[in-house]
């Protein structure tokens, strides 16, 4: 609406495949209907380029701006929208250092901001282990970027169970936490939607989290479920088990008087406890 601080934004889902082409035509049609139903900001999950199959990996990692960069900023350049790319694997080509970054373009199709995922899945999950710094590097540095009348915090799944993070990213003004993952089935079904309204709460801020879902090359599962939470907590729109996206409207006005109203991130009182 004129003269309002609002954003349109859509949490796509999708159950990527290790064969990146048939993934960039999946994304495309989504990202090409979320903008026909009002769309402005369009975010993508986590490896949404080529996700399941770990020996697929190598030959999908790419540098960042590279192919993959090129072909989202073209499409936020050609429909005037923000993209958020979810993450891909950052590298170079055939290398087995890589990062688990996650991009994001304005809508003249510039590649505005770049996030490294900091906290990497080492974990015995209950369906299996991961260990997801065998072949990543954790990245290092803190990134939001404006995002039209918005400041968007960059994050990648696992960095959700970190709190800190999501805190120095209000901080920073993040207004809207980007969210993008590949959720296992079984910490999903009891963790994801309790961690992403949580961190909306706390943080008095919009989550935008798109996410894989569905069985994938090697046989696990991801949850799907994405999602987009209002500062208040509630979910506004939720995904069902398929291709597609979770789109609703952000009022920054709203965020602005509730923050004001409500002022939980002004009342913190760090000096007391040393932080
Ligand atoms: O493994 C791959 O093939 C690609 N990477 C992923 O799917 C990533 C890293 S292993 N998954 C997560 O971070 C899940 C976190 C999660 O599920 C939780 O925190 O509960």
């Amino acid at each position: 609406m004129q003269g309002r601080r609002e954003i349109k934004a859509a949490a796509i889902q999708m159950s990527s495949t290790p064969a990146k082409a048939e993934n960039f035509g999946v994304a495309e049609d989504l990202i090409r209907e979320a903008v026909a139903a009002g769309a402005d900001l369009v975010a993508l999950p986590e490896l949404w380029s080529c996700h399941g199959l770990e020996e697929a990996y190598r030959e999908n990692t790419e540098p960042v701006p590279g192919p993959t960069t090129a072909f989202l900023g073209r499409l936020a350049r050609e429909l005037k929208v923000y993209v958020l790319g979810g993450s891909i694997l950052e590298g170079e080509p055939g290398s087995e250092r890589r990062y688990n970054t996650s991009t994001f373009f304005d809508p003249s199709g510039e590649l505005v901001a770049r996030y490294r995922k900091i906290h990497l899945f080492d974990v015995k999950a209950p369906d299996r282990d991961y260990l997801e710094s065998r072949t990543v590097a954790p990245g290092d540095e803190i990134v939001a970027a404006k995002a039209g009348p918005a400041t968007l915090g960059l994050s990648v799944c696992y960095d959700l169970r970190f709190p800190e993070l999501y805190r120095l990213l209000a901080l920073r003004g993040a207004e809207i936490l980007a969210v993008p993952a590949a959720f296992t089935l079984a910490t999903g079904k009891d963790h994801w939607e309790l961690l992403l309204r949580a961190r909306a709460v706390e943080n008095q801020a919009y989550v935008v989290a798109p996410a894989q879902w569905g069985q994938k090359a090697d046989g696990r599962r991801t949850y799907g479920r994405s999602m987009i939470v209002d500062p208040w907590g509630t979910v506004l729109a939720q995904c069902p088990d398929r291709d597609g996206f979770a789109l609703a409207t952000l009022d920054l006005d709203y965020l602005d008087r509730f923050r004001a109203d409500f002022p939980a991130l002004a009342n913190r009182r760090p000096e007391a406890y040393d932080w």
